[in-house]
């Protein structure tokens, strides 16, 4: 049984306003469509994230991703059908389309509709409506309406694939989410419980609220790192994982890495997992001239095995010499590489000491660095 999740991204969230479509915006630490996409990760067999060809730079970021790419439409229900279009040559039984604008849903609804989908060919969270409701004017109260049996619609709304594809292509527009789509073509339509957190950001005030339910349920964990290798012979020091040319070259076991070095002692810190030398022991010959990389890698797998994802990390590097402002932007883009990272989530920058302690005689370089990891 394939399961495969459509999320349509392609919106330009002109209500929440803020410059830029809502879905790239920051919330609690990362953006609206990094929460809404993990949420589904593990959970179905794969993602399919429907794009708008306006936002190039989100095509070049996820194109080498595990996520499928789709084109998106002109409204809604076009970017669902692209997005249901990109699973043609897919077995695929069941489907859920969600709103990247509802980062906030719950692995709990996602599975309640996952399970009515054992016995209906369509099912959806829906909120209850608790209010008392009005009808108005804009200025005065007109009348009352009768709350009994009315439910607000949430996503993801999860359908048989084939019957959902077969309903999309005969509706004439216009329906307000895919289960009025569903709904028009006969399919029955069953109602799991909707959660109050699950909302939608509409508009700029929902980023508050959105911000205020993951804090809640976020562990948040932070750690340092520091680390010190002196100069010796050679012509080069290898910098966050960039050969700088230089007079001297810096001495230890692996390839002296320093500033890398504190960066994956500050994960294994954020982790409460010992350092680099415990994972990996000076003692044994085999890390005798390793790539620092090695370790880094060690430290982030270590991160995602624990549940934790890498929000920013920030290394400052202490030396006289060599400069390191020049290679500052390669040494940002080498370990956002390494660790399957945002450049924008790594800094990289430079400090001397004032010709004072040990790194202003130039005996040695120092590295200090932080790093954030984020549990939701
Ligand atoms: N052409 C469109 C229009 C909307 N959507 C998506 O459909 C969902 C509907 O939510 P909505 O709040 O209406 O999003 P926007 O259309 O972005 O918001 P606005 O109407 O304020 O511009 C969002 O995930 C949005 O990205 C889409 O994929 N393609
Ligand atoms: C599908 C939906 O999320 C159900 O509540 C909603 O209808 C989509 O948002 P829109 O603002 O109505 O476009």
């Amino acid at each position: 049984m394939t399961t495969v999740a459509i999320i349509v991204a392609a919106g330009r969230g002109q209500r929440a306003g803020g410059g830029i479509p809502k879905q790239w915006r920051a919330l609690a630490g990362r953006r609206v469509a990094d929460w809404t996409i993990d949420r589904f990760r593990g959970q179905v067999d794969h993602v399919v994230l429907v794009l708008s060809e306006e936002d190039q730079n989100a095509w070049a970021e996820f194109e080498n991703s595990d996520l499928i790419l789709a084109k998106g439409g002109h409204d809604r229900a076009g970017s669902v059908r692209s997005g249901l279009s990109a699973l043609r040559s897919l077995a695929v039984q069941r489907v859920l389309i969600h709103d990247v604008a509802r980062p906030c849903v719950q692995k709990q609804t996602i599975q309640q509709v996952l399970t009515a989908l054992d016995t209906y060919p369509a099912a959806a969270p829906g909120l209850a409506v608790t209010d008392a409701l009005w009808t108005g004017d804009g200025v005065l109260v007109t009348g009352m309406q009768d709350r009994t049996g009315l439910f607000a619609a949430q996503t993801p709304q999860g359908f048989h694939y084939d019957a959902i594809v077969a309903a999309h292509a005969a509706h004439p527009g216009g329906a307000a989410d895919d289960v009025e789509v569903a709904r028009a073509a006969g399919l029955d339509t069953a109602i799991v419980p909707g959660d109050a957190d699950n909302i939608k950001i509409t508009r700029p005030e929902d980023f508050v609220r959105a911000e205020r339910i993951l804090g809640k349920a976020m562990d948040v964990r932070l750690g340092n790192g520091y680390d010190v290798h002196r100069f010796g012979d050679g012509d080069h020091v290898i910098l966050c994982g960039i050969r700088v040319p230089h007079d001297r070259g810096l001495q230890g076991h692996s390839d002296a890495d320093v500033g890398m070095h504190a960066v994956t002692d500050a994960i294994y810190g954020a982790l409460a997992q010992g350092d680099i030398g415990q994972h990996f022991p000076p003692s044994d010959p085999q890390w005798k001239g390793a790539a620092s990389k090695i370790f880094l890698r060690h430290a982030v797998e270590l991160a995602g095995k624990m549940g934790y994802q890498i929000s920013n990390v920030d290394c400052t590097l202490v030396c006289e010499y060599p400069k390191i402002g020049p290679h500052a932007p390669s040494m940002r883009d080498e370990m956002a590489r390494i660790m399957g990272l945002r450049a924008d989530q790594v800094s990289v920058k430079a400090t001397t000491s004032e010709r004072l302690g040990f790194t202003g005689r130039s005996e040695g370089i120092a590295a200090l660095a932080t790093a954030c990891l984020v549990k939701s």
